[in-house]
């Protein structure tokens, strides 16, 4: 798992040795002393609980710039459902080729397309932990997800229509990798240039305001069923302001509680 570093210390015996785990990024290092092999290695898998949780918002609300954020301070992986479609309809799998006639209308892909591209992706990260931006996003999703496994925060962005309309009128992406820039907040070195490939930088017709409202609109009809199923379990956590750096350290601090609690829990069950 990629938060969590294993590694043995040399010099000890099999009977004797003690493993490190590193849970996150930065986080104190949590010793185990390994008195039967079999045991605490059962243990070990058991206490390495993972942690898992979704982000949603509008568009523009800043799903994908502090998904980033999250994934390089906590070591969790970051999983974009628009760059699995994009690498299905990449790959031409049979549901990217069916993903790929929706989008090109402008379209959400429908849930039994989207389920069926990104479940089996999920299976791949039963080892990691995730953070998930881009899905659910409608309530059939939510229950698709669910029955897949459990979460442990649901992040929701609230973000005033007029940030969100001033935000996508100086977005940039990269569509063959669905990076993307901001003209003002996060402008690529070179103007209208991918940093990385050197290609172009396009603006997304859905991206204009008069587009905007009405995917708004279509958003806030279908992400309410999810936000009310999300809070009825108990794991939403919601976040309102016009700046990505102000709502950062309030989700940081969210994840500090959450992620060293499991660490914690770990550490009470390896002294038993
Ligand atoms: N959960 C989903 N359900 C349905 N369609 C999806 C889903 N996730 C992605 N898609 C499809 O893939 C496309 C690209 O997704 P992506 O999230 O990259 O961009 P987006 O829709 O412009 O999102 P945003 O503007 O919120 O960043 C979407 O426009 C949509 O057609
Ligand atoms: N001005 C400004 N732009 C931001 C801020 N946060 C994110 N952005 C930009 O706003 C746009 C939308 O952000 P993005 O992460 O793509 O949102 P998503 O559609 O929810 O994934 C991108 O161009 C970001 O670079 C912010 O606090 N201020």
């Amino acid at each position: 798992m990629p938060q969590t570093k294993r590694r043995q210390v040399s010099g000890k015996t099999m009977s004797d040795v003690s493993l490190i785990v590193q849970y996150s990024v930065g986080s104190p290092p949590l010793i185990l002393h390994r008195r039967s092999a079999l045991t605490n290695w059962q243990l070990i898998e058991e206490m390495a609980k993972l942690f898992r949780a979704v982000i949603m918002g509008p568009p523009g609300s800043g799903k994908g710039t502090i998904s980033e954020r999250i994934a390089h301070s906590f070591g969790l992986k970051h999983l974009s459902s628009g760059d699995f479609v994009r690498e299905n309809i990449a790959a031409k799998t049979e549901a990217g080729v069916q993903a790929k006639t929706y989008i090109k209308k402008g379209l959400l892909v429908p849930d039994h397309v989207m389920t069926r591209l990104l479940l089996p992706r999920l299976v791949e990260m039963t080892k990691y932990s995730w953070l998930l931006d881009g899905f659910p996003r409608t309530l059939a999703q939510a229950e698709a997800l669910n029955s897949a496994c459990d979460l442990d925060v649901a992040i929701n962005l609230n973000i005033p229509l007029e940030t969100l309309k001033e935000r996508l009128r100086h977005r940039w992406i990269h569509p063959p990798s669905g990076r993307v820039y901001n003209m003002c907040f996060n402008p690529p070195r070179v103007q209208g240039i991918d940093d990385i490939t050197g290609e172009p930088l396009i603006q997304q017709e859905d991206d204009r305001p008069e587009a905007l409202v009405a995917r708004l609109r279509h958003y806030k009809d279908v992400a309410k069923p999810v936000i009310d199923f999300y809070k009825a379990k108990g794991i939403l956590y919601t976040f309102s302001d016009t700046e990505t750096d102000r709502i950062w350290p309030n989700i940081s601090t969210l994840l500090s509680t959450k992620i060293p609690a499991i660490q914690t829990d770990a550490r009470c069950a390896s002294t038993h």
